[in-house]
């Protein structure tokens, strides 16, 4: 019998699973189903508010003028040279498609939180109208802009002070969300937030909240955003609520909602629990600034050790803000932090540039032409200081094989719109990176992580381009960083670990890296391959053989294939060999059949046959 060779060469994870096209993390929102009619829209249109509302979204395209925080940019030129081919005739069918849009979104909002109607008695019998005797505020010193209204919407977040809600109301709603997922014996579910994963559910889906949540939404917090939104908000039966979610952050699964932006206008952060419950925690807002701080010494806060641009509220205290202002809520070190997250829009104030960067579901059947690159063309015209927009109309480009096109946006948006933008620079950097330049990547990435330090994405993308340069030492502190990230998802980590025993081959902490990983991420491929070779370099032959068959039946091509199953080969060679010099007395078929039995059936099938071939 031939002796073949072994290809021993562990396999790194490949930047291709580290690097998913990142997009603007609002999508955090979309991923949820949505079954929004088309029947109000076009009814709509046929009796004329199309018309009626085309003034409002001409007001809400020009509305980006204003920055309200306190940096100085370089002024950005009304449209972007490269989108000067985007006609009248397209920012106006755009502007229908947002409007579309809208009409759909706030149809779909009433159906799922009906704060138009008369709550149920039962409910109305206690109904509370407090008022919110006063508001901490906070402004936003940050580039870019929100998406709509923005000389509307200050770009502030507001607190209240004293809470809004009572202990024993915050209370009262966990334990309605906990016994219902108790006494239908379910787990909660993990909702994905851009690199994240966070432990929660829709309100709409539990009945009890639901109730609950609605009523206070119609009693409370309308009333609340209208009295601190008087220029934009005429009653509080203006508004909608277009998505509402209780979030459940705990250290083993509660993880952290990636940096994104939400899916309405005005939002709203209820904490249902208070400092004493958790550590860690709190929501981190781009660029956050307490009020003071900006009359007296502007710099005084910023510099303070313990302002981290982290907000946290006691039980019952809510904060609301422009739904466009980026935000994540942080990993908890320790307890349980329940919040619930509601996006508010105005019901005749149609959001048109976050309609435009929010595609229906491609399910829908609408008429909506989600995927044309002119939509997102006219998103940048109709506000250029929004840097998501740029974020996602790249990605498109990227989709399309426009490289180049993708490159020139990313490009102008770090340059004028938003030099420290997460999604942008990390979507640069990685055109960078394909294109072998590897130190604009890494400006690129680090950038990412000075705004957040538990990018773990960018971590990965720093820890490649040191990679690349033969720079083995700073790769390990990369994913060294990236598996002790609180919130990082199982995913990343494992492919940290795995290129971490890769860094270490030969070294016995190479098998626990592979064994971290595979725990980790028991379908990945690469961690199981590595880990078979590693038992194989050390002649570990039956170890070697049975991590191999795991590792054929995940594997993702054929090159993996023919890898595996070689290597897989000589390890079962080396077994009968020895068996064979222990017992020589077998007969070839028994040798055989013993080889067959070590491979797995399938596996030496497939061998035999490519051996034909
Ligand atoms: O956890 C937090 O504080 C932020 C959650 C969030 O993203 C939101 O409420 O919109
Ligand atoms: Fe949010």
């Amino acid at each position: 019998m031939c002796q073949h060779t072994l290809t021993l060469r562990a396999q790194k994870v490949p930047p291709s699973i580290c690097f998913p096209w990142r997009t603007v993390s609002q999508t955090m929102h979309q991923s949820i189903p949505s079954l929004r009619s088309t029947v109000v829209c076009l009814l709509m249109l046929i009796t004329g508010s199309l018309q009626q509302c085309l003034p409002l979204c001409v007001q809400a395209s020009s509305a980006a003028s204003t920055n309200t925080g306190r940096s100085t940019r370089q002024s950005t030129p009304s449209r972007p040279p490269f989108l000067a081919h985007v006609t009248d005739n397209t920012l106006d069918r755009a502007r229908r498609v947002a409007l579309q849009r809208h009409e759909k979104a706030v149809a779909q909002a009433l159906e799922n939180y009906p704060t138009n109607q008369q709550p149920p008695d039962s409910l109305n019998a206690d109904a509370t109208t407090a008022t919110a005797t006063g508001l901490d505020s906070y402004v936003i010193d940050a580039a870019g802009s929100v998406p709509d209204f923005a000389d509307q919407l200050q770009r502030v977040v507001h607190v209240t002070t004293p809470p809004l809600l009572s202990r024993d109301e915050c209370r009262n709603v966990i334990d309605m969300a906990e016994s219902h997922f108790q006494q239908n014996n379910i787990p909660w579910s993990m909702q994905t937030s851009g690199q994240y994963k966070v432990a929660g559910f829709w309100i709409k889906n539990i009945p009890a909240v639901h109730a609950w949540f609605t009523h206070l939404v119609q009693t409370r917090l309308f009333p609340l955003l209208a009295r601190t939104y008087p220029d934009f908000v005429v009653s509080p039966h203006d508004l909608c609520v277009d998505n509402a979610y209780l979030f459940k952050y705990d250290p083993e699964t509660g993880r952290r909602t990636d940096i994104h932006t939400d899916s309405g206008c005005l939002s709203f952060t209820i904490a249902l629990s208070g400092t004493d419950d958790y550590t860690g925690g709190g929501t981190w807002f781009e660029g956050l600034q307490p009020l003071q701080g900006l009359q007296g010494n502007e710099h005084a806060q910023q510099d303070a050790p313990s302002w981290n641009h982290v907000l946290s509220m006691e039980a019952g205290q809510v904060t609301i803000r422009p739904g466009g202002v980026k935000h994540c809520g942080h990993a908890v070190n320790t307890g349980i932090r329940y919040i619930i997250g509601g996006f508010c829009m105005h019901q005749n104030k149609p959001e048109i540039v976050r309609q435009l960067l929010t595609p229906p579901p491609i399910t829908d059947s609408s008429e909506d032409d989600t995927n044309s690159v002119d939509i997102l063309e006219a998103a940048v015209v109709l506000n250029p200081k929004c840097d998501a927009s740029y974020g996602l109309l790249a990605d498109r480009y990227k989709q399309n094989g426009l490289i180049e096109k993708a490159k020139q946006v990313l490009e102008y948006c770090v340059q004028h719109v938003h030099p420290t933008s997460g999604e942008v620079n990390f979507s640069l950097g990685s055109i960078y990176m394909a294109e072998q330049d590897y130190v604009k990547a890494k400006a690129c990435f680090e950038t990412c992580l000075a705004v957040d330090d538990c990018d773990v994405e960018a971590l990965m993308g720093l820890a490649h381009t040191a990679s690349q340069v033969g720079d083995t030492t700073t790769e390990e502190v990369y994913y060294q960083r990236v598996v002790a990230t609180p919130g990082a998802s199982d995913t990343i980590r494992a492919s940290a670990f795995c290129n971490l025993g890769v860094l270490h081959e030969n070294n016995d902490i190479e098998l626990h890296y592979y064994k971290q990983s595979i725990a980790l991420a028991p379908t990945k491929f690469a961690p199981r391959y590595s880990l078979g070779c590693a038992y194989a370099s050390r002649e570990s032959w039956k170890a070697a053989i049975r991590v191999f068959r795991e590792a054929m039946t995940i594997v993702p091509n054929e090159e993996g294939q023919r890898q595996t199953l070689q290597n897989m080969y000589t390890a079962a060679m080396h077994v009968v060999q020895t068996e064979a010099a222990d017992s020589p007395g077998r007969s070839q078929q028994e040798v055989l059949e013993r080889f067959r039995n070590l491979m797995g059936k399938e596996n030496f099938e497939i061998l035999a046959s490519s051996a034909k071939q």
